[in-house]
């Protein structure tokens, strides 16, 4: 067994590097060469098993960058194999009993016949309804959680469950694994989700993507101001607005997923291969 000892903060520290033939000190570092004041008195291996020190370092960037990495390795290598999947999105609020559960289960159950995975953000409200209908209908109900100061955990019709501390690495999934949006009625975080993906598929960095609105009445406002306000200052183009649908009947937003998913099935091999 090997055994590590660490060294008393009292006792000198080991002369670094390895003397040469001609009487100098050096340490190569991976493709680095150390001499005289440079080499170290310690190496790294010494410097990861010390267990002394203050503990600041995991609050630092460098650390959060490593952490962000893992965050991707865990989500590519937990989703990767899933296959084609739809992202339903909307209100953690929506009471089960609100007719926007019923069709947000609708629509799961609807996309799983379709042979689809359905992706929600694994909270509660139309999240926890999409899950449902896609486990009750026997499909792959995936949940993407996001640490929040008011956690409350992953619904229980999460089937496939991972857990983000960073939103932009799981807004990353959320597209790289959906052929897909459908948006139920929500708040902000919803007006997030949907904002994030039309600005990706209008500048082009994701095509052939649908992004169905389901509920005319509740997205009405929202349209008529984008369509008035917005397009007459010239912030957006109206054609702009075409790239969303809107439906209230939970078969036409799968039929719509279902239509775009065949179309880019047809589409040349660069349009294939520039989506998503
Ligand atoms: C507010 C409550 C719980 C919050 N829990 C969430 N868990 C997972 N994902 C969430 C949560 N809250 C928001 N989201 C994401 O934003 C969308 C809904 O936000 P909205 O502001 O409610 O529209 C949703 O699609 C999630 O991806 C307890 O009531």
């Amino acid at each position: 067994m090997t055994t590590v000892s660490h060294r008393a903060p009292q006792e000198p520290p080991p002369e670094g590097g390895k003397e040469t033939s001609g009487g100098r000190r050096e340490h190569r570092k991976g493709p680095v060469l150390l001499r005289g004041g440079q080499v170290p008195r310690e190496t790294t291996d010494q410097r990861l098993l010390e267990s002394a020190g203050d503990a600041d370092w995991v609050h630092s960037d460098p650390w959060r960058v490593l952490r962000i990495q893992a965050e991707f390795v865990e989500g590519f290598g937990a989703l990767a194999e899933v296959g084609r999947a739809v992202s339903v999105f909307g209100s953690a609020r929506t009471k089960a009993d609100d007719p926007y559960y019923a069709k947000a289960e609708a629509v799961a159950r609807g996309l799983v016949g379709e042979g689809y995975a359905v992706i929600t953000g694994g909270g509660p409200g139309i999240m926890e309804a999409a899950n449902k209908g896609a486990s009750e209908a026997g499909g792959v109900s995936i949940g993407l959680g996001i640490e929040l100061p008011f956690e409350q955990g992953m619904n229980p019709y999460v089937e496939l469950g991972v857990n983000f501390r960073y939103f932009f690495a799981r807004k990353t999934m959320f597209v790289k694994y959906s052929q897909g949006f459908v948006v139920l009625p929500g708040g902000f975080g919803t007006f997030d989700e949907l904002f994030e993906s039309l600005t990706l598929v209008q500048t082009r960095k994701v095509t052939q993507f649908p992004i169905v609105l389901v509920g005319r009445e509740y997205w009405s406002g929202l349209l008529d101001w984008l369509r008035t306000t917005v397009a007459d200052h010239g912030t957006i183009s109206t054609h702009d607005l075409d790239l969303l649908h809107v439906v209230d009947d939970p078969e036409e937003a799968v039929r719509i997923v279902v239509t775009a998913d065949a179309e880019l099935a047809t589409a040349s091999p660069e349009a294939q291969s520039s989506a998503t």
